[in-house]
């Protein structure tokens, strides 16, 4: 296919959000050009992308085929007790789909009506987020679609520690529920389902679902992968078109190489929360001194661009369990045998297939009790009254397991694992992104604001009790991997404990080494009792201090970035308006997570889709065309014969 140098639409990065966008208004008119433009590879039929089971391949940086963009704190933080965080995001066509870890979840309806804008009203929104779903499971509310592109199922198989996990959950005050991602529970535990279609048993991205779909039976979309948009062609204040040079900056002795591309409608930014306001700066839109002083022409002074960054905080903490369970890691490990038997298995019948999965099976979210918010003090107890008290739908915790270590294998003993994910979900942290220079290639200054408001220290301590609590009742567990664990006092009723002497010695049976009692290096667990009772860990306040200590030492991205080009009023730093237009300029808008005026409680994938999905009917309506429902068929997913209700026919 022959590139042109004018399009009608450009599209400027192919995450989730811009290939909703681009598939879908080239879908909805076939003489409309439109041109999608990622800055990373293409992802069509990349095995590495569509086996839903080898997701944290994609976390290795080898500096060859990285997926995903690492952005790392420009300075110490004190907050984190001078660590830099590393934000890792998408770098390849699909955006964070085609990398993330598929985890299904979805906002409470709260969320959406608090970004008080019209037209994003929870009830406004509930159509496009059906519009968009190919629900593959059994569902008792209406709030599921089964005729959209994304398939959503519990993948091909699901782990006996699911299971186990959620009974103990029951155990602690955490029922058990069918759905909870029904917008509106807010304190309940699941089987978690998956972005994987049951019946291919590929993962569901964005690329696949919404443009490989459209590039098969139409030609008006046009595709360019590996190139980076350096800015926006403006004419006064009109985007025209955009600039892109190659995304490895390896030629021309440094030189920047831009290619021009004209847009006669509009320019759509859809480069994520970390990529778009950096656009946005190097083509003359933010704060007009900083641009100044880079030596940009101003197009529009809007000082809210790459302000107010915000993303969910992940702790993880790592259990042993019995060897009879069944876990990823010798998968993880890289045992021949292993691994062997879980390709083949993956290549025999996928949609059944343990790699059909990312072993994340089950989940919960959380809410404090009024006896739990009294020891969560005052910073924490002031944000409550003021953000969840009467909004019942918020919870404040997300918390899941893994069936294996979700860490570096070379790095752990032989042994099987858990792990216990535990997500803040409305940080009241703050960060923020600038250029450094109008050089596409040049690192941005990066300010993660993990952890910046102390606000957020209590809830996370919170869970990694709450979800401890959970693991010490599961059936597969037998201790704690004390070096993922806070280190409490070596005294401290609260000291966590490895695995048993007994679980041990099934490890290494042959081991001499097995059991030899020194006391200090290694407290053993009791070894496993099915009828004991437990009692709740009582902490200290000495706890309390180590427990916060390793959230500052370890808290981490949960890759959920929003945030960074408001849509809200432009005298409170907004940057786009309720239409996705961006304040003082024409014929240019953002549409990614970046317009988020504040967060969302869910893993992002789905609100990206949605706001991909508001922006497509937004601009459909701006060009007088009207999306086209059912989307073009889905590449990879044929309807096998007799197919269920719930799956969409073609
Ligand atoms: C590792 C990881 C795990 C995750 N796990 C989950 C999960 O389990 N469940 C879930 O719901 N969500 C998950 N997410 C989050 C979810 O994937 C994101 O919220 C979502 O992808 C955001 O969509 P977006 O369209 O706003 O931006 P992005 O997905 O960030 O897409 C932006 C795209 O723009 C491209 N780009 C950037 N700059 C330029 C430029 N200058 N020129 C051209 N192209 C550019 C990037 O390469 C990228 O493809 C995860 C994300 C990651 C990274």
């Amino acid at each position: 296919m022959v590139h042109p140098q004018e399009v009608d639409v450009i599209v400027a990065g192919g995450g989730p959000a811009g290939c909703v966008v681009a598939g879908r208004l080239a879908y909805a008119d076939p003489n409309l050009k439109v041109m999608l433009i990622e800055g990373g590879a293409n992802n069509r039929d990349d095995p590495w992308v569509y086996r839903p089971g080898i997701y944290v391949k994609n976390m290795q940086r080898d500096g060859v085929n990285d997926k995903a963009t690492f952005y790392t704190d420009t300075m110490d933080s004190s907050h984190l007790r001078g660590r830099r965080s590393i934000v890792p995001c998408a770098n390849i066509l699909g955006g964070g789909s085609s990398i993330n870890f598929q985890m299904y979840t979805r906002a409470s309806g709260s969320d959406w009506d608090d970004f008080k804008t019209e037209g994003w009203k929870y009830q406004d929104l509930l159509p496009l987020m059906k519009r968009l779903e190919n629900y593959q499971k059994p569902t008792n509310n209406d709030t599921h679609g089964y005729d959209g592109p994304i398939a959503i199922s519990n993948g091909g198989s699901i782990t006996a520690l699911a299971q186990d996990f959620l009974r103990a959950s029951d155990s602690i005050g955490v029922p058990f529920s069918d759905d909870i991602q029904d917008c509106n529970t807010s304190h309940g535990a699941e089987i978690w389902a998956k972005y994987i279609n049951r019946h291919t048993g590929r993962r569901s991205d964005a690329a696949t679902a919404y443009v490989h779909s459209v590039t098969d039976v139409q030609n008006n979309l046009f595709l360019r992968t590996n190139a980076r948009v350096s800015r926006v062609i403006f004419e006064g204040n009109k985007a025209v078109g955009v600039a892109y040079v190659p995304s490895r900056n390896r030629g021309h002795k440094g030189e920047l190489q831009e290619t021009i591309v004209r847009a006669r409608r509009c320019v759509v930014l859809s480069s994520g929360t970390l990529g778009t306001p950096q656009i946005l700066e190097r083509s003359g839109v933010g704060d007009a001194s900083m641009l100044k002083k880079l030596g940009i022409k101003v197009v529009s002074d809007l000082p809210g661009v790459g302000e107010q960054y915000q993303d969910h905080y992940t702790t993880l903490s790592i259990y042993r369990v019995s060897q009879d369970t069944f876990t990823l890691d010798d998968f993880l490990r890289g045992n021949p045998d292993a691994r062997k038997e879980i390709f083949q298995e993956w290549e025999m019948s996928p949609e059944r297939a343990r790699l059909s999965s990312n072993a994340i099976d089950a989940g919960f979210k959380i809410r404090p009790t009024e006896e739990e918010l009294k020891e969560m003090g005052p910073e924490f107890n002031k944000l409550w009254d003021t953000y969840f008290k009467d909004k019942p739908d918020k919870p404040v915790m997300f918390g899941s397991i893994v069936s294996g270590a979700y860490a570096d294998h070379a790095l752990l003993p032989p042994g099987k694992y858990m792990t216990m994910f535990q997500y803040l979900e409305y940080p009241a942290s703050r960060g923020k992104i600038h250029i450094a220079s109008s050089n596409p290639y040049v690192e941005p200054s990066f300010d993660s604001g993990f952890m910046n408001n102390k606000a957020d220290f209590a809830p996370i301590r919170w869970s990694y009790k709450k979800t401890r609590e959970v693991a010490r009742r599961m059936d597969a567990f037998r201790g704690e991997l004390t070096s993922h664990h806070p280190h409490f006092h070596p005294a401290s009723q609260a000291a966590t404990k490895d695995i048993d002497i007994k679980t041990a010695k099934t490890i290494l049976p042959d081991g001499f080494t097995v059991g030899i009692h020194m006391g200090t290096w290694h407290r053993a667990s009791e070894p496993y009792d099915a009828s004991k009772v437990h009692e709740d860990i009582q902490y200290t306040a000495e706890d309390d201090k180590a427990i916060d200590d390793w959230i500052a030492d370890h808290v981490e991205t949960t890759w959920h970035s929003l945030g960074t080009c408001a849509m809200k009023p432009r005298e409170e730093g907004g940057v786009v308006d309720g239409r996705l237009n961006v304040f003082g300029t024409e014929n240019l808008k953002v549409v990614d997570l970046s317009i988020c005026p504040d967060n969302l409680g869910t893993n992002t994938y789905s609100s990206a889709l949605l706001v991909g999905e508001k922006g497509a009917d937004l601009l459909a309506g701006d060009l007088g065309l009207k999306v086209k429902t059912p989307h073009a068929p889905v590449p990879h997913a044929p309807v096998p014969k007799g197919a269920p209700a719930t799956q969409q026919l073609r």
